[in-house]
């Protein structure tokens, strides 16, 4: 049998942390080396830091210094700047990286894809086309033609590269390739569940979160306590799972109790990005409010969701502002505003068209 040749497509944060998984995985198991090549190629935006690109650190110090530092990477993890490369001799192709950079990523990929490739996207963002939301898998398959499985879950990717226990949910449509996806990417402290429900459902769920978490992150501007947050997290789960049904047609509740659902919601609406960078924004915007008397905060003050990111981040990218822009054209255009109350407050805010000081008249 021909082994499966992996390319990883993505370098940051959380692909940095899933290519260490998969990578010790196949090192690790005579099993999957059976299966799968020793030697994954990780597609790595370049870049300079300190006068050397990030592609000759990665692949003599085993580090990733700037987007996951301090943790050791396998030395089968192997950063490649060449996409066309990567792309050629690939057999799976894992897509791990913030999705506005999607597309064209796709175009530079198509010609040179493996038609009998399958991919699996660890994606959390949706792409909006024309008038239309489409799940990532969706406009991946749509655009080069391959079968898309996705892997979603409560992930923070510091925690999980530090060995932490967590949980994730892996769907697909086809059978062997959820068997192929759950060996590769499993460990006692990496617990993956598998679930029938179709991707698409998981994918707005994981979109969805992002905006939820920015809610999070404006409550937790006005010093509140644990009560208002898990309010914020309650109504986000009901219209994140109100919005699937609208947008897939999928009556099927399952996922909301697996990792992809609620467990992601509690975790980014406390330990992530989105709700890091979200309470920033809105302290910036509330320097000398004073909430006993009323007071709403001015919506044309305050940092920019780009410069919260750079002070923040370090290069990572932020994803639930943008996916707050693309969800709330949907709700506009279809008058959707009473039926998803919390979400439309979220994003009005986050385009600035609302005072953050209104969060919780949802
Ligand atoms: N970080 C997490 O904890 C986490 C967990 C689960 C899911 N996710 C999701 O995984 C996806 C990838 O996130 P991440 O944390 O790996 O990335 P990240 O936020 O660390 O993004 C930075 C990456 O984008 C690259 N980049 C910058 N400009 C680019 C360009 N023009 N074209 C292509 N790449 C460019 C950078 O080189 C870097 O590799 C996102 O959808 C995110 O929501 C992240
Ligand atoms: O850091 P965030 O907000 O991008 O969230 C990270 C993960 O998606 C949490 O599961």
């Amino acid at each position: 049998m021909t082994k499966h040749k992996i390319a990883l497509i993505g370098s940051g944060n959380w692909a940095s942390a899933t290519g260490k998984i998969m990578g010790e995985n196949i090192l690790g198991s005579p099993k999957l080396q059976a299966i799968f090549e020793i030697g994954i190629q990780m597609w790595t935006y370049e870049e300079m830091i300190d006068g050397r690109k990030i592609t000759e650190i990665i692949n003599t110090k085993h580090q990733n210094v700037k987007y996951l530092p301090g943790i050791d990477l396998p030395h089968n993890l192997i950063a490649n700047p060449d996409l066309v490369d990567c792309t050629k001799n690939a057999t799976i192709l894992v897509f791990c990286l913030p999705h506005q950079f999607l597309p064209r990523t796709l175009s530079t990929m198509k010609p040179h894809v493996n038609p009998k490739a399958i991919g699996i996207s660890l994606i959390k963002g949706m792409m909006f086309e024309e008038t239309k939301l489409l799940p990532i898998t969706t406009f991946i398959t749509r655009t080069i033609g391959i079968p898309m499985a996705v892997l979603s879950g409560a992930n923070v990717a510091d925690e999980i590269a530090k060995g932490q226990l967590c949980e994730t949910t892996i769907g697909a449509v086809d059978e062997t390739h959820v068997k192929l996806f759950k060996d590769l990417f499993h460990t006692d402290a990496f617990r993956v569940s598998v679930v029938k429900c179709p991707p698409p459902s998981i994918e707005i769920y994981g979109a969805c979160k992002n905006v939820v978490a920015l809610g999070a992150g404006f409550v937790d501007a006005f010093d509140f306590g644990n009560n208002t947050k898990s309010a914020i997290i309650r109504n986000g789960a009901i219209e994140i799972l109100k919005l699937i049904k609208l947008l897939t047609g999928c009556k099927d509740d399952t996922i909301a109790l697996e990792s992809c659902g609620i467990a992601d919601l509690i975790t980014t609406c406390f330990g992530g990005r989105n709700r890091k960078c979200a309470e920033k924004w809105a302290r910036s915007r509330m320097v000398g409010i004073d909430l006993s008397k009323d007071e709403e905060a001015p919506i044309d003050i305050g940092m920019s969701w780009e410069e919260v990111e750079e002070e923040l981040l370090g290069g990572q990218k932020l994803q639930g502002n943008l996916t707050a822009e693309e969800i709330y054209v949907i709700i506009k255009r279809e008058h959707l505003e009473k039926e998803f109350p919390l979400l439309t407050m979220i994003c009005r805010i986050s385009e600035g068209s609302e005072p953050v000081t209104s969060i919780l008249k949802f």
